[in-house]
């Protein structure tokens, strides 16, 4: 399966991901491309494929991504071999992605299961960036504005789910998987 989970930065997409993938060996998080420079205690090739956009920009000629767009001023975009492990069931295979590119992706493969995170407000919202640390104020400002034209979006996924809770919200969103999973190739 391609299951999409998109939200603003900083709802919880990675925390929930790296929980579901302890709960079960068929998930894989997709490692996506990036030409955003690491974080500090980020690993390339773990986090993200950290790339210049020399050569983000030969991967789109070369047709090695399944959907590119721009988020937050850099430029993102899924290697088409993790579509490929969802598309042949080898794996669930989880992307992190904004809702740019989970347009595009449904768009592509109409069978993908789409998941909106929702954070409990505004407010918890611009608590968990601050507190996550990796990202300046006025890089906060700017994902802050851009999450509320996200949730305006938000009835575009197949569901939405409040990330109040992590091990409740981690909880919902497997039992939504092993459902679909369920109708979708009897599971
Ligand atoms: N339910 C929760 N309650 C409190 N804190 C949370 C919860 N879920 C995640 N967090 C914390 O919020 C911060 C942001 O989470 P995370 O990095 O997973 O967000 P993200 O949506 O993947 O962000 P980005 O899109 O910027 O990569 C982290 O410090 C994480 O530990
Ligand atoms: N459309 C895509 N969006 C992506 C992809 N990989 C990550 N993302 C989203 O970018 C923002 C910012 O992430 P950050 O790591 O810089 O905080 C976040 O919302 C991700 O979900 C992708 O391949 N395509």
């Amino acid at each position: 399966m391609i299951i999409v989970i998109s939200g603003p930065s900083g709802v919880g997409k990675g925390a929930v991901s790296k929980e579901l993938v302890k709960l079960d060996p068929r998930f894989e998080i997709a490692i996506t491309c990036t030409t955003r420079h690491p974080r500090e205690n980020e690993i390339d090739g773990i986090d993200y494929f950290f790339v210049s956009e020399e050569s983000f920009r030969k991967m789109i000629e070369e047709g090695e991504l399944a959907e590119y767009s721009i988020v937050h001023g850099n430029l993102y975009g899924i290697p088409q071999r993790f579509v490929d492990l969802g598309l042949n069931n080898e794996k669930d295979v989880i992307f992190q992605i904004d809702v740019q590119g989970a347009k595009k992706i449904k768009n592509k493969y109409d069978e993908a299961l789409l998941i909106f995170l929702m954070p409990p407000s505004i407010e918890a919202l611009i608590e968990r960036l601050n507190k996550r640390g990796t990202e300046n104020l006025s890089e906060i400002e700017k994902r802050t504005k851009r999450a509320k034209e996200e949730i305006e979006e938000r009835y575009l996924y197949d569901y939405v789910v409040v990330n109040d809770i992590l091990e409740n919200t981690v909880k919902e969103i497997y039992e939504i998987i092993l459902k679909e999973r369920k109708l979708r190739i009897g599971l």
